[in-house]
């Protein structure tokens, strides 16, 4: 299977990195596109694929098309490309707001398109995906491109309407845990310790949890029990959140993040 990238940026560096790595598709089988010479000495160098000066020669190569352009760029993208695709190509989208029937309507009825959610944790094979796909993919090609995509994390198919959902839970979610560790930080720097120390101190923590939460099958709630020893420390902590609105503050941001999604 060929590979290809419309853009290099942050998203499709992690992404191509993973896949390489992972030895299901070799440097030959890829390609990226960028605007910039810059970018495609880095595409060339760093990754060691093929850099394309134009998106039609992405489409020409692939036999998997990811556009990993902003949502802005889209149209355009779409616009230069579209009379170049094959009946028997898959074209996979990560941007939010992104419906499989605005694709559709601007790609071509005959066109197939995955519709995914990546994030960020990608860079380090840590990434959570949603995928949804129009009904001209058949299920063995969404099977082939999941493969592809658990290169960098974990992947899972979920109905479109749910896409949405992903943004808010796993796509944007990094930034709210990233804010989480470095305000637990800027604590431990306040209560005296070095701020190297109070980042690995706290990242380990989030990790931890986040382990857990995986790989006992118990109850968040019930996790967060087992820390909060009767009358000490951390029932304190958790007291001090409660009253700050720390779980109402997380269900609104990321509600606020689901809506932007469906309005974009
Ligand atoms: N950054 C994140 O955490 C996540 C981003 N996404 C989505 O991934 C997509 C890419 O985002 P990032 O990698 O963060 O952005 P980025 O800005 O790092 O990368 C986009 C790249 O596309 C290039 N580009 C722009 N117009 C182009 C064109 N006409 N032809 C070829 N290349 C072009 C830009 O020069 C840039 O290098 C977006 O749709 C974003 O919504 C999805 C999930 C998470
Ligand atoms: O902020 C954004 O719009 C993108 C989509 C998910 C994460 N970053």
């Amino acid at each position: 299977m060929k590979i290809g990238f419309i853009g290099c940026g942050n998203m499709a560096t992690a992404m191509i990195k993973g896949i390489l790595d992972s030895g299901k598709v070799t440097a030959e089988q890829m390609i990226a596109s960028a605007k910039s010479d810059q970018t495609r000495e880095k595409i060339s160098s760093e990754l060691g694929i093929a850099a394309a000066k134009t998106n039609v020669e992405v489409v020409d190569f692939a036999d998997v098309v990811f556009l990993a352009v902003k949502p802005q760029y889209y149209e355009e993208v779409i616009s230069e490309i579209k009379d170049d695709i094959q009946k028997n190509q898959v074209i996979v989208t990560i941007a939010p707001g992104k419906t499989l029937t605005w694709l559709s309507e601007r790609l071509g009825s005959e066109v197939k398109i995955i519709r995914t959610m990546p994030n960020t944790p990608a860079m380090v094979k840590e990434g959570m995906m949603g995928m949804c796909k129009n009904e001209l993919v058949t299920d063995e090609e969404l099977q082939q491109v999941k493969e592809i995509c658990e290169s960098f994390g974990k992947a899972e198919v979920v109905p479109e309407s749910l896409i949405d959902v992903v943004v808010g839970v796993s796509g944007s979610s990094p930034a709210y845990v990233f804010m989480f560790i470095e305000a637990m930080a800027d604590a431990a720097v306040a209560d005296g310790m070095p701020r190297a120390q109070a980042y690995k101190f706290a990242a380990q923590s989030v990790l931890g949890s986040a382990k857990m939460v995986l790989e006992t099958g118990k109850h968040p709630g019930e996790l967060k029990d087992m820390v909060c020893s009767p009358g000490g420390t951390t029932i304190e902590a958790v007291r001090v959140l409660e009253e700050k609105g720390m779980r109402s503050a997380v269900i609104e941001a990321s509600k606020a993040c689901v809506k932007k999604g469906r309005e974009m």
